[in-house]
């Protein structure tokens, strides 16, 4: 999409990725058959916001963030960062964004500062401009203290840090963070969360991978599930976990319940068959979450049963996950040109096609 076709539309999105495919030959000698590693990814990342995407191993998260980040040329579709086209000035792009995992390997020996000052240097930044940048990108990702220390003697989540800080030094319109907490301890990631929530906060725009579910609940504002190259879902966490059908609805209600008015009274509200969990509780599950909880109430309150207690545990990202990836895996049919695309070993069946759960939950 051009800079200029729809400005009203596109002034807050800092990356558009349309249909973007991409095969690779399989083999140790490239003659392998096609590999699908991309089958159309459609992506729209709003500026100031962290989106992840998510997805199992061999889902497309690196070959995604490798065409953003103008290091893979797709087959076929377009990515836009900040309204410049990728494919056309890759050049341009380049200068637009940060991405991790490209710096913190510059020199063990330097300190943690001259690193960075190196980084804005090459980034074209005079020297002492470049070392104004860095001291304040050390305070920002807390490395004060570490500042002067070569960087071999640093922490995992140090390093990693202060490689977020090499992603972030030229400013750049959005910056991709590559599974960063890959391999912390919970209290590494748990200081790269705040150190990211910070620079969002601050205005910086974050396209992030993780196979992390904690993570994306944690850090994103919308997360795409991608699974064998396609997109399976997308919407917030709170959106993504309220469509799946694994809200349970538990209601306890007084004395000994009527075995058959209870049960058949969650039948109407739930989703099949309601499951008896002692003398007074039964559970079913839902779609409607709470919503559903107070038509449970009304329908026994009609039947004169009394209801004592109601309550709907939400699923978890976990619960969502694993229904999208596992429904692809259980609605699995040749890839769209026909050809399976687990010849790299990775994969562990062929190419899902859409189906009708995927258009559900295409609609959040
Ligand atoms: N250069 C390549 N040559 C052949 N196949 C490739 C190449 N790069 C990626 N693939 C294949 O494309 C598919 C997507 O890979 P990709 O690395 O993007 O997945 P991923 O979601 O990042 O997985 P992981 O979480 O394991 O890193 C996989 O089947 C992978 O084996």
């Amino acid at each position: 999409m051009g800079r200029h076709a729809m400005p009203e539309q596109t002034a807050d999105v800092a990356l558009r990725l349309d249909g973007v495919c991409k095969t690779f030959r399989s083999g140790v000698t490239g003659r392998g058959p096609r590999v699908n590693a991309l089958s159309g990814i459609d992506l729209t990342v709003r500026s100031g916001t962290v989106h992840a995407l998510l997805g199992p191993n061999g889902a497309g998260k690196t070959t995604t963030v490798r065409a953003v980040a103008t290091l893979m040329r797709p087959d076929s579709g377009s990515v836009v960062v900040d309204g410049v086209d990728a494919l056309a000035e890759p050049d341009r792009v380049r200068e637009m964004i940060g991405v991790s995992g490209q710096y913190a390997a510059v020199d063990g020996n330097l300190t943690g500062f001259e690193n960075l000052r190196m980084v804005a240097q090459l980034y074209g930044h005079r020297r002492r401009a470049a070392a104004k940048r860095a001291r304040a990108m050390i305070a920002d990702l807390r490395l004060t203290d570490a500042a002067d220390r070569p960087m071999r003697t640093y922490s995992g989540g140090m390093r990693r840090r202060l490689d977020l800080a090499g992603a972030l030094i030229n400013e750049p319109s959005l910056v991709i963070l590559d599974e960063p907490t890959t391999g912390l301890d919970p209290r590494g990631r748990r200081q790269m969360w705040e150190v990211i929530t910070e620079q969002v906060a601050a205005g910086t725009t974050v396209l992030l991978t993780t196979q992390y579910l904690e993570e994306a609940d944690a850090l994103a504002d919308e997360i795409t599930v991608i699974d064998r190259g396609t997109v399976r879902a997308r919407g917030t966490a709170a959106e993504l976990k309220a469509t799946t059908a694994q809200s349970i609805l538990t209601i306890e209600v007084a004395g000994d319940g009527d075995d058959a008015r209870v049960g058949a009274a969650l039948a109407e509200v739930g989703l099949g068959a309601p499951h008896r969990v002692d003398s007074r509780t039964w559970s079913v599950a839902v779609t409607d979450g709470s919503r559903s909880a107070v038509a449970a109430v009304r329908v026994c309150d009609g039947l004169g049963i009394d209801v004592v207690d109601a309550t709907v545990s939400t699923p978890t990202l976990d619960d969502v996950f694993l229904e999208i990836t596992g429904r692809a895996e259980s609605s699995t049919a040749s890839g769209p040109d026909g050809n399976g695309d687990d010849e790299n070993g990775d994969d562990e069946g062929p190419t899902a096609t859409p189906d009708r759960g995927t258009e559900r939950l295409e609609r959040v």
